[in-house]
């Protein structure tokens, strides 16, 4: 399970966050979704221990990520899928995440596997990788150490048609086997399709919470989304 608990995040007289709370179950998908500047990112940097909060709480699986024994186990996350090391192959990239873990060799093949990056593509420097193959390597570093909560942050940015199939199912797959899932992403229509559950937060504060169906209403995600935060907007300004 993945928790904010009423978290707040002020950086130098900013107000990132205000007072946000929502909860990922065990065995779900949700989606965190908001526009540009929202708090997203401070929200999933809070949650990963990159970031510290003004006031209340983050918790994996009930702890703070700093205090967790072994994160990689615990937790897989992915917030830039361009940040690793261009000269290292994808293979070579997910044997030292594998070796941090203390896992065996052999699970690298497996995640190559899972994430469709075949034995050629694995042997390519990752400079020249496309957006796509990056975020297929960054997600299966996240789930190399078979974690039950996974913390992704526009995963699907830069995959085609058949990539971004393929993370829903994966997505999906993950929930099914008891994951907590938590996807931050911009691409309503992806979200629509694989997420359990919505939180929509603009300005720093949670604007909805609910399942799809909830929050939509019968209306698509995209109109809900722009009412909602034209909403706040207003009121706000
Ligand atoms: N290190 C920082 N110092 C000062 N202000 C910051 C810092 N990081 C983020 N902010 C501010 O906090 C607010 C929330 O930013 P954040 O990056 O969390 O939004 P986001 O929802 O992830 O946006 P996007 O969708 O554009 O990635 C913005 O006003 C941003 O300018």
């Amino acid at each position: 399970m993945i928790e904010l608990h009423h978290l707040s995040k002020i950086y130098k007289g900013v107000k990132a966050l205000d007072d946000v709370s929502f909860t990922v179950e065990a065995g779900t998908v949700t989606g965190f979704l908001g526009p540009n500047g929202a708090g997203k990112s401070t929200a999933l940097r809070i949650l990963t221990g990159l970031s510290r909060p003004t006031s209340g709480s983050a918790t994996v699986l009930g702890r703070p990520y700093a205090e967790l024994d072994r994160p990689g186990f615990h937790v897989g996350t992915l917030l830039d899928a361009g940040a690793q090391h261009p000269g290292r192959t994808g293979r070579e990239v997910l044997t030292l995440g594998a070796m941090m873990l203390g896992l065996p060799g052999s699970r690298v093949d497996e995640v190559l596997d899972l994430v469709g990056l075949t034995g050629k593509e694995g042997g390519r420097a990752v400079g020249g990788y496309s957006l796509g193959m990056k975020q297929r390597l960054g997600i299966g570093h996240a789930l190399l150490g078979r974690p039950r909560a996974v913390i992704l942050d526009e995963p699907a940015n830069g995959l085609d048609p058949q990539g971004a199939h393929w993370m829903r199912g994966l997505l999906r797959n993950l929930a099914e086997a008891g994951c907590a899932v938590l996807l931050s992403s911009h691409q309503l229509h992806e979200v629509e399709q694989v997420a359990d559950r919505i939180v929509l937060i603009g300005r720093g504060r949670v604007l909805a919470q609910g399942s799809v169906a909830e929050l939509s209403r019968g209306r698509t995600l995209e109109q809900t989304f722009i009412e909602l935060t034209s909403h706040a907007d207003r009121s706000l300004a």
